[in-house]
Order: structure tokens, then C-alpha cells, then sequence
């Protein structure tokens, strides 16, 4: 038996549900390019969806939004740039024996041109076998000027218990507090990260994997061609600020992005970058 993958509305957007015939399934939406579920084989939903987002009217609140070209509000874009709010296309679908994949694709219109003035391709690659996905974001210069963006996958996982999580793997690596406006750069100097109060860390460099255990699951997290990792999540103040997200829903959710923001990437004409994140269920 081979993997599936069949078009269907979603929330009342076009998406792609995606299964493997280990039972793995996934839902990519074509708005946003955003994976809004995944669901590993023997496995429960690993993705934060709001039951409070709105589907095609500005940004959906969970699931793993793209960044482009703009990381938060490092320009004068809207917030997180304006690739989750485009219709992007079907360019890509293959299954086999264990995995499903689809590529998705957003190119620059006159509606980008007037926010960003560069011509560009996106795609977005959803890969998955039973235990593990991975989304690959590959980014092409198609116009005749160099550009230069910060983006991110700005993963959204639910976690059984925010207070029981563990994050390993930052030990010893750089980070700006975005909850801290101007302060410098801080050494992560714990173990593992806790959570026990809001939290935006941009960290740089990361150049290890990290481990969510969660609850007595753990979840591995890898990054490559993204060089920094975002750990978001807003607490109880900031997500009663939230209002497409139900109060006391932050304690569900962990924002744990693959991100270009510290170094802004720039390119020439024709030429292409790619950073993929990983999601391993160990
Ligand atoms: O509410 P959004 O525009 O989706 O942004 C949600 C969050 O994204 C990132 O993780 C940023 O570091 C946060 O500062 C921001 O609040």
C-alpha cells in the first residue's frame, strides 16, 4: 500500500491532506503554505491549532505559518512579512511505499511587488514518513537585483503540558530577549529550558539538535540552512492579548521556529537558498 494525498477544503480553504500508509497524516492548507496538522503514525496531533483562528482572513494562529521576507517586525512589512496571507500553488505530489510528499509555491505579483519590490519563488516542501516530517523552504532570486530577507517556519507544536516541557539543547548558545527590548545578548546557561513565565528568545547560531520531551514524549528538532531558533510562547497575560486564541490555551502551545533573523540572507540574481526543520517523534 502507498501513501495518499488528496485535495480538500479545509476550514473552507484549499488544502492537501497527506497520509502515509503507515498512518501518518498531515494538512497543508494553500493558504499560507501553512501545514496546519500532523499526526505521526500511532501518534496523537503534534501541531497547535487555535479552535479560535480564522482561516483566510489575515494570519491562521497555529500549525507552522511561514515567515517571508520578513522576520516579526524587523522592516516595515507587516508583522512576519506577507507570505502567510498569499495563496500559494500546487506544484509537487509524489507517494510511496512509506512516505508522502507536496511542494506548494508562492511567486512575487504585483500585490508583493507593491509591499517588496522583488521578483521571487517560494516553496515550500512537506515531506513525511511515520514518525517524522520535514518542511523545506527553498527561496529563488528570480528578478535582476540582489534582495536580502529574514523569514522563519514558525512552528507551532502542542504540547500535552507547557509546565512538564523540556527544551535541551540551547545550553551555551547566544540569544536575544525580545521580551527585553535593547538589552544585549545573553549565554543560555541552563541545562534545558524550563517554562514557567512568557518567553521570546531569539537565539543565534544553533548548531545542535534539540530534544521536547514532553510528558513522556519526546520530539526531536532539527534545523539546517536556518541558522537561529525562536522560542515563543506568550504565558497567561500575553495570551489573554491573543484574540484568536482561547485563554489558558498558551499552557497547549510552543513555538519552537526555524528562523533567519540575526543575519539578514541575502541574494543575487538567480541564485536560491534553503533551510529545512526537521520533527523527528523518538
Ligand atoms: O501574532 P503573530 O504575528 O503571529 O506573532 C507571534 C510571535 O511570533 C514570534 O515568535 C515572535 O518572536 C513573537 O514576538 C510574536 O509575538
Amino acid at each position: 500500500m502507498s501513501g495518499d494525498i488528496q485535495t480538500i477544503e479545509y476550514q473552507g480553504l484549499p488544502a492537501l491532506r497527506l497520509s502515509t500508509a503507515a498512518g501518518a497524516s498531515a494538512v497543508l492548507s494553500l493558504y499560507g503554505g501553512q501545514l496546519l496538522s500532523w499526526v505521526p503514525a500511532r501518534g496523537r496531533e503534534r501541531l497547535y491549532l487555535s479552535e479560535r483562528a480564522r482561516f483566510g482572513d489575515g494570519p491562521i494562529r497555529g500549525g507552522v505559518p511561514v515567515c517571508f521576507p520578513q522576520f516579526s517586525t524587523q522592516g516595515t512589512l507587516a508583522r512576519h512579512g506577507f507570505a502567510r496571507t498569499r495563496m500559494w500553488t500546487v506544484t509537487e505530489q509524489r507517494t510511496g511505499d512509506d512516505f508522502a510528499l507536496a511542494t506548494v509555491r508562492l511567486v512575487d505579483d504585483p500585490q508583493t511587488r507593491a509591499l517588496w519590490p522583488h521578483p521571487f519563488i517560494l516553496e515550500l516542501t512537506v515531506a513525511m514518513d511515520g514518525g517524522r516530517l520535514d518542511l523545506e523552504l527553498e527561496v529563488i532570486n528570480s528578478g535582476h537585483a540582489p534582495f536580502a530577507f529574514t523569514g522563519a517556519l514558525h512552528t507551532y507544536l502542542r504540547v500535552a503540558e507547557l509546565e512538564e516541557c523540556q527544551l535541551q539543547g540551547l545550553h551555551g548558545f547566544d540569544y536575544l530577549d525580545a521580551l527585553d527590548a535593547g538589552a544585549q545578548a545573553r549565554r543560555d546557561s541552563g541545562d534545558v529550558l524550563l517554562f514557567d513565565g512568557p518567553l521570546d528568545r531569539h537565539y543565534r547560531d544553533v548548531e545542535r539538535p534539540l530534544l521536547l520531551r514532553d510528558n513522556g514524549a519526546a520530539l526531536g528538532i532539527h534545523a539546517e540552512g536556518f541558522p537561529d531558533v525562536v522560542v515563543w510562547n506568550p504565558w497567561e497575560d500575553g495570551n489573554a492579548r491573543i484574540d484568536d486564541m482561547a485563554p489558558r490555551d498558551f499552557r497547549r502551545m510552543l513555538c519552537v521556529e526555524a528562523a533567519a533573523t540575526h543575519r539578514r540572507i541575502a541574494l543575487e540574481p538567480g541564485e536560491s537558498w534553503h533551510g529545512r526543520q526537521t520533527l523527528v517523534c523518538l
